[in-house]
């Protein structure tokens, strides 16, 4: 099932065009992986999917659908709770591990001590955190090594129930074990939530994606089934960049 369905997108800071007539599914409970050179234009297509471009002062057109629906008729609030966001640094708030995990599901309404503590306890264990910190909770988060801040910094994005997680280059400030940490995590999650990841390793993607989409200033070269875009890819374009041509 396609969760998301973007059709003919374009989208501009001021005059400056950076993604020209895309069109591509995401498929729910699964890995779609953006790959592409620095600058194509894929961090920006992350935000616009959960209307975070605007933040950014940019702007769309075309149509994106998120379960059939239009997102612009979504309210904003409610679609950054359903597709959400972790981006490249880990980012905890100068907060309390506990409180880091609250943060949203407070400002989104919950108030019943014992269902907070049952959303820090069930996300901290979905990225394998729980463990490393139930003595710990109300330790500032920045305490926490890198690779454990952007666990945190996934299982905050978890608390409010987002149905497709979007993440930008999560890895790259990480190590190898912690990258394999995050790796097999995603694995697991994706049962659970649609994952979207931006990534510049294409042995990442290789081995956690089902999905590839390749972009290459601002235009989708190729998209399919990550195992055919690695070994057959059909655009000499993608081809070149999985052998290394460009940056
Ligand atoms: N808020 C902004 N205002 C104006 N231009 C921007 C803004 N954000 C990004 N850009 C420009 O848009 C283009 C695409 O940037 P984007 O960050 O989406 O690319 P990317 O593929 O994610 O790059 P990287 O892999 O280096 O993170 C770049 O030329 C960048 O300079």
């Amino acid at each position: 099932m396609e969760i998301i369905k973007v059709n003919n997108l374009n989208v501009s800071y001021g005059n400056k065009l950076i993604l020209k007539n895309l069109s591509m599914p995401f498929i729910k409970n699964k890995i779609t992986a953006i790959i592409g050179p620095s600058g194509c234009g894929k961090s920006t297509f992350l935000t616009t999917l959960n209307l975070m471009l605007e933040e950014y002062d940019g702007k769309y057109n075309g149509e994106i659908l998120f379960k059939d629906k239009d997102i612009k008729a979504y309210d904003k609030d409610e679609i950054r709770k359903m597709i959400g966001m972790v981006f490249q640094k880990p980012t905890p708030f100068p907060l309390s591990i506990y409180k880091n995990m609250t943060y949203a599901p407070i400002y989104y309404g919950v108030r019943d001590k014992q269902e907070l503590r049952n959303l820090v306890e069930s996300n901290l264990k979905k990225v394998g955190l729980f463990e490393e910190v139930s003595n710990e909770l109300n330790m500032s988060a920045m305490k926490l090594s890198g690779g454990q801040q952007q666990r945190l910094s996934i299982a905050r994005a978890l608390t409010v129930e987002p149905e497709v997680l979007l993440l930008d280059e999560p890895c790259s400030a990480l190590d190898i074990k912690n990258t394999a940490i995050i790796e097999e995590m995603l694995l697991e999650l994706s049962k659970e939530y649609t994952i979207i990841i931006v990534t510049h390793n294409l042995s990442q993607a290789k081995r956690i994606s089902d999905y590839v989409a390749f972009v290459l200033d601002g235009e989708l070269i190729e998209y399919g089934h990550t195992n055919e875009v690695f070994y057959n890819p059909q655009d000499k374009r993608t081809k070149e960049y999985l052998d290394g041509i460009y940056g």
